[in-house]
């Protein structure tokens, strides 16, 4: 990926996150992105797109979280969105077994239709629910072990591991989709100064990710 002259290097980076209805997926999302959670419920009509710019281990990345519906009708059109996506979050609830008990068909439906190499995280959600949970942590971290996956718990209500959740995953995604820079650097420096990026970058890192932005 070449720097255009006066243009900062920049990298954008597809998520998307899946799992049933009202466990929590766009308000993870939007809790991550707006820093914002509404108790009021308006499930997701196919799907949902939010963006946020982020410093990931020095690189500038244009985050874009596709936020699909869990509703079993909009399945056919979800699907379609998965391909592209370097980073896949399945979401459960922990006080609903059922949304657990999902997540394998999840993972098979995400197989089915996204890309081989993404990487995932497994996420239970409403970990403040404590007096409702049905799901133990240990069972959450069984599951996410044995699919080779990385596991959190989440309050999107109390923000509890929700910007851990993505910069884990986006480290992965980073360090999976470019390579270190061999050459010895150019002088060129660029300046960031959207969202919360605020640090000065080297336009010589960053070689090549999901797509340039
Ligand atoms: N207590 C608590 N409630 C939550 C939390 N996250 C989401 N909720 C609530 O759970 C309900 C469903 O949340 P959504 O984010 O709409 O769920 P979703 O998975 O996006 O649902 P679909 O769009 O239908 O797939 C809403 O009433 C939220 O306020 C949480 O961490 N704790």
């Amino acid at each position: 990926m070449d720097l255009i002259p006066g243009k900062r290097r920049e990298l954008t980076c597809k998520l998307i996150t899946i799992g049933d209805t009202n466990v929590g997926k766009t308000s993870v999302s939007t809790r991550f992105t707006d820093n914002q959670f509404s108790y009021e419920s308006f499930n997701t009509i196919g799907i949902d797109f939010r963006i946020k710019m982020m410093n990931v281990n020095g690189k500038y990345v244009k985050v874009q979280i596709w936020d699909t519906a869990g509703q079993e009708r909009f399945r056919s059109i979800t699907t379609e969105y998965y391909r592209g996506a370097k980073g896949v979050i399945f979401v459960y609830d922990i006080t609903d077994k059922k949304s657990f008990s999902k997540v394998n068909s999840w993972c098979r439906v995400f197989d089915a239709w996204g890309d081989k190499d993404a990487e995932k995280m497994l996420v239970g959600n409403k970990c403040d629910l404590e007096e409702k949970r049905q799901v133990e942590p240990e069972e959450g971290k069984k599951l996410a072990e044995e699919k080779g996956m990385m596991f959190y718990e989440t309050s999107a209500k109390d923000n509890i591991n929700i910007d851990h959740v993505f910069m884990k995953l986006l480290s992965k995604v980073v360090e999976q989709q470019i390579p270190e820079v061999t050459e010895p650097p150019r002088p060129n420096k660029v300046v960031a100064v959207d969202g919360e990026l605020s640090t000065s970058l080297d336009a010589n890192t960053g070689k090549k990710c999901c797509s340039s932005g």
